[in-house]
């Protein structure tokens, strides 16, 4: 059976790509998920894609995923990376192995950003390298999870 992988991201990443550019830059969240499609599709395998401003529909998405047969995800989980225990419980209790991503590097940026709730159950995390860091982390689940 081809391989399910679920590209999920959290709030404000829709606004990529016009959003504060000179941190997340030019590339839309559309350019994201057709190179992602493009990617995942050249492997043989599906990608769905799910963006949402709203914990709770991001958390109905995980949930949702257990019962589809998603092999893999990942996430960029925006500013909920830093507040949500429910996002990362949410992640825990479908236990489905998930790569965790950020543009930026969040290390190299304001202190309360430096953690992340959700990094402590991820199979691995990428961060700072920009847009590209969404190839990494598909190329990843797609040869490893
Ligand atoms: O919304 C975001 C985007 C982000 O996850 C990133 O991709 O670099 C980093 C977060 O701190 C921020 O709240």
């Amino acid at each position: 059976m081809a391989k399910n992988i679920l590209l999920l991201n959290g709030p404000n990443l829709n606004l990529l790509g016009s959003r504060e550019p000179e941190v997340y830059g030019a590339t839309t969240l559309a350019d994201v998920e057709r190179a992602a499609s493009e990617q995942v599709a050249q492997a043989g395998a599906k990608l769905t894609t799910f963006q949402s401003n709203h914990e709770g529909a991001l958390i109905d998405r995980i949930q949702a995923a257990k019962k589809e047969g998603i092999d893999a995800i990942v996430i960029n989980p925006g500013g909920l990376t830093h507040t949500s225990v429910s996002l990362r419980d949410a992640l825990a209790a479908v236990a489905i192995p998930f790569v965790e991503i950020h543009v930026s590097n969040i290390h190299q940026r304001e202190a309360f950003r430096h953690h992340s709730y959700l990094s402590g159950i991820a199979v691995g995390v990428i961060c700072g390298l920009g847009t590209e860091g969404y190839a990494a982390a598909i190329s990843f689940a797609l040869k490893k999870l």
